[in-house]
């Protein structure tokens, strides 16, 4: 197989810019960025509370649209999509981890990591199985019929990253994963995630501040200024 960056990217930004009014001024949280992500990177995104991150993640998967310039996924210009394909794109195309977990209180867990399957058109009994398959490896297939609050925090995270890889997306984006876990917990889920992300060949950008993470990515991006800055490769360059 070549390596990533061979392949044509999963996710490219050119020039892109956002910015937001404020009375009657015009504010610039994004600059200028530029991106390529491939499937199989493991990618980390650090920078200041305030500085971004999230309307990164926003931009990338079509919940928002920039000020100016391209946002591709999977060679197509959301820019000239329309919110309804922009959604259906997001659906089939992205998984979602959130910090809050963000599981649904009425659905047991099963029936939580089953919705995006059953959303992408997957019959009931093959969504089931898949669901239960996930959770085996998630470590929770006795909680299948249990309801989310009664799991513990690290639980429901871990539901939470099955149910984002259950339709087995190509891109995965994490919005501070372990912002509400204990340090063993969280690096329990990132375990999950790094691993399952890396079965499916699939590329995950994640934002956190954990620095454990840092060091196990493969790409290692900052939010500074409203510049998107690279650091250094890690995994990368030591392999
Ligand atoms: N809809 C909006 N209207 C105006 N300003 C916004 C809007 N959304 C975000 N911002 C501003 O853009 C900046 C970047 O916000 P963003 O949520 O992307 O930061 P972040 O890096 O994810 O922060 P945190 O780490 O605290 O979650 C912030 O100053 C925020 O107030």
């Amino acid at each position: 197989m070549p390596p990533p960056s061979d392949s044509p990217p999963l996710v490219e930004l050119r020039d892109v810019t956002k910015a937001y009014a404020e009375g009657d001024t015009v504010r610039e949280v994004l600059s200028g960025v530029q991106l390529s992500l491939h499937r199989g990177e493991f990618v980390v995104l650090l920078g200041r509370s305030g500085s971004g991150k999230s309307t990164l993640l926003n931009l990338i998967s079509g919940i928002d649209v920039p000020t100016r310039g391209e946002v591709r996924v999977d060679g197509r210009d959301l820019g000239g999509l329309s919110e309804s394909a922009r959604t259906l794109l997001r659906r089939e195309r992205v998984g979602f981890i959130f910090q809050a977990f963000n599981l649904l209180p009425t659905l047991t867990v099963e029936e939580n990591v089953r919705l995006p399957l059953e959303l992408n058109g997957h019959v009931s009994a093959k969504a089931g199985e898949k669901a239960r398959e996930l959770l085996e490896r998630v470590g929770l297939r006795a909680r299948a019929r249990s309801f989310p609050d009664r799991l513990s925090g690290g639980e429901q995270q871990r539901v939470a990253v099955a149910r984002a890889l259950a339709h087995s997306p190509p891109l995965l984006l994490a919005d501070e994963p372990t912002g509400n876990l204990d340090e063993t917990t969280g690096r329990q889920v990132l375990d999950l995630l790094e691993g399952l992300t890396r079965q499916g060949n699939a590329c995950a950008l994640v934002v956190t501040h954990e620095p454990g993470l840092v060091s196990r990515a493969d790409r290692v991006l900052s939010m500074e200024g409203g510049r998107l800055v690279e650091r250094e490769h890690t995994r990368r360059a030591a392999r």
